[in-house]
């Protein structure tokens, strides 16, 4: 499934952040998103995702097709690892939860709650049900805030193997994962203008 962004446009608070925004991800395919602190990354992957409807412009090709990692890791704490990635494969209708736990080294921790794992460990967590949502389109946000190098190379492997399996990845980072195969988007090219403080003005006279 390819995900077609045409002319979009988004708000946050009722303020334009992102305008004009057109690009496609292509199965197999890995999209770096990048920019600044504040430009409109978060708000850009919550419109795609479906959370907020965007200001004007066309998503097509996303609709129950995509899986998304937040910045929160939306856990349930009391919830053992297992447990956690049992409930998200029974909402998504997976079979297994063992190639989420291999992936993510997380078979050890398995009985622990993910209440008691550290900051790290729930990232891994979080980042391992992408792979139970038998979804296509990864779409994530700073994934590897809390990882250490070693995970970091951890979820750059789990990336490429979605890739290599069809599967495609919208991903956020201010870092370099080593995918060389993946294109980057500068959100930074895209800012919205804010209207002229002139034309404001114009408003009240
Ligand atoms: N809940 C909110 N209400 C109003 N404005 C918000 C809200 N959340 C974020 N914003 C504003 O919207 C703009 C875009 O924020 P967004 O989180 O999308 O940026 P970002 O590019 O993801 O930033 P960062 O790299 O810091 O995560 C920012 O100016 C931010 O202050």
């Amino acid at each position: 499934m390819t995900l077609n962004v045409t002319d979009l446009s988004i708000a946050r608070g009722g303020l334009p952040v992102l305008e004009g925004l057109s690009f496609q991800l292509m199965p197999g395919r890995a999209l770096i998103l990048r920019g600044p602190n504040g430009i409109g990354k978060t708000t850009l992957l919550r419109t795609i995702a479906g959370l907020q409807p965007p200001l004007s412009g066309q998503i097509d090709g996303a609709e129950d097709q995509i899986a998304y990692a937040a910045h929160s890791d939306g856990l349930k704490p009391a919830l053992t690892v297992t447990e956690n990635l049992t409930f998200w494969a029974r909402v998504f209708g997976s079979a297994s939860i063992t190639p989420a736990l291999e992936a993510f080294d997380l078979t050890a921790l398995q009985d622990r709650p993910a209440g008691a794992l550290s900051a790290g460990q729930k990232r891994r967590l979080g980042l391992s049900r992408m792979l139970v949502t038998g979804r296509p389109i990864w779409v994530m946000d700073e994934p590897t805030v809390s990882l250490d190098t070693r995970s970091v190379t951890m979820f750059a492997d789990a990336v490429r193997a979605h890739l290599g399996q069809g599967g495609s990845a919208l991903i956020a980072t201010h870092i370099d994962l080593g995918l060389d195969e993946a294109e980057v988007l500068d959100a930074g090219a895209f800012k919205a203008r804010l209207p002229a403080l002139d034309d404001f003005d114009e408003g009240f006279l």
